[in-house]
């Protein structure tokens, strides 16, 4: 969509969403990583104004890994300075949750969009680890 974003995509069929982090990393930028390398370090919730669905998107982190990035058909890779991130072209929500990723915190965010450019409203939470976010949240 012309966007800067970061690698993913929809979790397959009898896959696990952690293993499907790792195969699109793969897919979209032909780099390998291995599984107990990811941290899950945030749960996103998308909703769209109108739209039955919600998107849950879960972000992986890693500074281990195997390869150089390469361009395929899904992705141009490219890297940036934390001070340049193209933000103007990512989705409106990454400059709101990158700065907690960026200083290694764990976190929930909730974002209604109204299209695809603008965020009616949002909400963001830090927590001790998402461990702790999931045991808090079946109970
Ligand atoms: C709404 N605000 C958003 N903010 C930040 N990131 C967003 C996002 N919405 C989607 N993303 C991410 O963008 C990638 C493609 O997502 P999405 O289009 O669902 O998947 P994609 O079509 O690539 O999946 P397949 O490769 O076909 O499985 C994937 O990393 C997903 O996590």
């Amino acid at each position: 969509m012309n966007k800067w974003n970061g690698f993913g995509g929809k979790v397959e069929a009898r896959e696990t969403i952690i293993d499907a982090a790792a195969r699109e990393l793969k897919e979209e930028c032909c780099i390998d990583v291995k599984i107990s390398d990811l941290k899950n370090i945030a749960h996103l919730e998308f909703t769209f104004e109108g739209e039955p669905l919600l998107m849950d998107v879960r972000v992986f982190t890693t500074n281990i890994f195997e390869g150089t990035p390469k361009e395929t058909e899904e992705m141009l890779p490219k890297w940036y300075t934390v001070e340049d991130i193209p933000f103007n072209d990512m989705w409106p929500d990454d400059k709101l949750w990158f700065p907690y990723m960026l200083k290694n915190k764990n976190f929930y965010g909730r974002f209604h969009y109204k299209g695809y450019d603008k965020i009616l409203n949002y909400k963001i939470e830090e927590h001790e680890s998402m461990e702790a976010f999931y045991a808090n949240r079946k109970s």
